[in-house]
């Protein structure tokens, strides 16, 4: 096995984004087409701004290599479409098995976990709060503050990303909505469709 040199990276917290990163995304508001539930809202926030980035990924990623680590850093605007405030599109590990953590830098976030069969936790994110997403877990991080929230994670290199089982269920079963009194709160989605049991059964089924 070949040795990998050091690497070092510094964490901006102004730009919210990880200075030294070898990878970069964005996903404009443009690209979150179907998220929230309030559709007249997206779409009147889309023909104003719908090429402006809603949030930003830079990470390290030395190799995607079994027992590696990837580092990053996530920045997310401020905002809401309706009364639901802006969020990340959320996935499941493709290798479902695999954790991940992230470490609050600014701001004020939720991350919304949904387990397969359908239980759902929230975690409130302030600076130097640091979060663990166990295996198995959907995973979507909020931005219920005013600020952009900046967030740094790890995960293992392997662990790659299922976007499709949230789409497939009709989003997340919860909404991460304002309360009426500068806060947030854990709403029902109506559009949810619970997995089936063999479905659940299937994804818990995968370890390697
Ligand atoms: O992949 P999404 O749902 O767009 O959200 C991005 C976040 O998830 C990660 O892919 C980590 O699993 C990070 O790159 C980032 O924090
Ligand atoms: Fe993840």
């Amino acid at each position: 096995m070949p040795l990998f040199e050091p690497g070092v990276a510094y964490v901006d917290i102004s730009s919210g984004q990880l200075k030294g990163a070898t990878s970069r995304y964005v996903k404009t508001f443009r690209d979150l087409d179907g998220l929230y539930e309030d559709s007249a809202a997206f779409s009147s926030l889309v023909d104003r701004s719908g090429d402006e980035v809603a949030y930003e990924v830079t990470d390290y990623k030395p190799s995607s290599n079994l027992g590696d680590i990837i580092i990053g850093v996530t920045r997310m605007e401020p905002g809401k479409i309706g009364n639901e405030y802006y969020m990340t599109r959320g996935h499941i590990h493709a290798r479902p098995n695999r954790p991940e953590m992230y470490y609050g830098e600014s701001g004020l976030g939720v991350m919304l976990l949904e387990s397969p069969d359908g239980q759902i936790r929230t975690i409130e994110i302030k600076p130097r709060t640091m979060c663990y997403v166990p295996p198995f877990w959907i995973h979507r991080s909020v931005n219920v503050g005013r600020q952009p929230l900046v967030m740094t994670f790890s995960y293992p290199a392997d662990s790659g990303q299922d976007y499709d089982i949230i789409a497939k269920a009709g989003g997340m079963r919860s909404r991460i909505v304002d309360d009426g009194k500068g806060g947030w709160k854990t709403v029902e989605n109506k559009g949810y469709r619970i997995r089936p049991q063999a479905l659940v059964d299937s994804i818990m089924a995968k370890v390697e």
